[in-house]
């Protein structure tokens, strides 16, 4: 998968090498069943209409330059992750655009020229409900109006669980209840964070207690004790977090993984969140509280 950033415009360097393609809009955090939905079809059309299949989403979040003083956004998938998930869904084109205050004044038509003609898109997929320019003042009501013909349209009715929307928001709020455990039905997967062993300590039966930075960009489920599994090295491993804390830096997470003999020290391990189990945490214990001595185990 390649991937474009575009900021200030499309260059002619990315026209001259664009071939026609399909474009899937939005921004797809978390790249839920809902954008799976989306992107399947994008996908279908652009093998027939034998084309480039392309997405076309934003960085950073619209709400982080339109609505600055409700602090900076976390995310289900940080860019890095959600580029990994498009390549992984087939995906050929990603183009990232700088999202500024210049490109939300955009007019909904100039938006649509400048950016998907532009790009000799023949085929725009999004879902029902997507907006565009200025105000969000473009819909799938107008885009294929805003495009003069020059490419079709495809508006994806609402995906939904047990009649809602499947939904980033819907996901967040799961997470900020801590019902992790329902993710899956919206996310198609468990939740699942990375993050890279800060320390590590052994404890008896090869169990390991290790603290991991999680990026602070990442949205994390509510404080408390969870169930996780945690893969290492394509390793699957029973686990229990518990305990979190937050800075501007990132997160620290302190997980016991059960049965874990490899030394985990400085390696990138992904979190998968299964179910949580309480809500107090022991706020005063740190790594070496809990394995050092054995006695004062949990
Ligand atoms: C050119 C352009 C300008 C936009 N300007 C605004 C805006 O002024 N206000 C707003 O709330 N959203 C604006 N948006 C954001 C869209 O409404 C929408 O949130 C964004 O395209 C991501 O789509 P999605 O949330 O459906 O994935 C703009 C989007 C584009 C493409
Ligand atoms: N449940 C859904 N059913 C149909 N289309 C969806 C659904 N969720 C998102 N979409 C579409 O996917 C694209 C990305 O949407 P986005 O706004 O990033 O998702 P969300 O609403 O989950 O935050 C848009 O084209 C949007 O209309």
């Amino acid at each position: 998968m390649e991937i474009i950033h575009i900021k200030q415009g499309v260059s002619s360097e990315v026209v001259a090498e664009m071939k026609s393609c399909v474009l899937a809009l939005g921004f797809f955090d978390g790249v839920h069943l809902g954008h799976q939905g989306i992107l399947q079809q994008a996908k279908e059309i652009a093998e027939k209409e034998q084309c480039t299949f392309g997405v076309m989403t934003f960085y950073p979040h619209p709400k982080d330059i339109l609505f600055p003083d409700q602090g900076p956004m976390t995310y289900l998938t940080p860019l890095p992750l959600k580029a990994e998930r498009f390549e992984s869904l087939g995906v050929e084109k990603l183009f990232i655009v700088e999202f500024t205050q210049d490109f939300a004044r955009l007019s909904p038509e100039n938006f649509v020229e400048s950016y998907i003609s532009k790009l000799k898109c023949v085929h725009v997929v999004a879902g029902f409900d997507y907006h565009y320019g200025s105000k969000g003042a473009g819909s799938m009501e107008t885009l294929y109006e805003h495009g003069g013909g020059r490419f079709a349209v495809t508006k994806v009715q609402k995906i939904d669980f047990e009649c809602e929307k499947i939904s980033s928001t819907a996901i967040r709020q799961l997470l900020a209840e801590g019902s992790v455990d329902e993710v899956p039905a919206y996310l198609g997967d468990f939740y699942k964070v990375k993050g890279e062993v800060k320390q590590n300590a052994f404890f008896y039966n090869n169990d390991q207690f290790v603290k991991v930075n999680v990026d602070p960009l990442y949205r994390l489920p509510k404080l408390g004790t969870y169930r996780v599994e945690v893969e290492i090295d394509g390793q699957v491993y029973a686990g229990t977090c518990h305990q979190m804390t937050w800075s501007d830096q990132g997160s620290t997470l302190l997980i016991r993984i059960h049965h874990c003999s490899p030394n985990t020290l400085q390696k990138s391990i992904e979190i998968h969140w299964i179910d949580f189990l309480y809500g107090k945490q022991n706020e005063a214990y740190g790594l070496y509280e809990y394995a050092y001595p054995e006695e004062r185990a949990i």
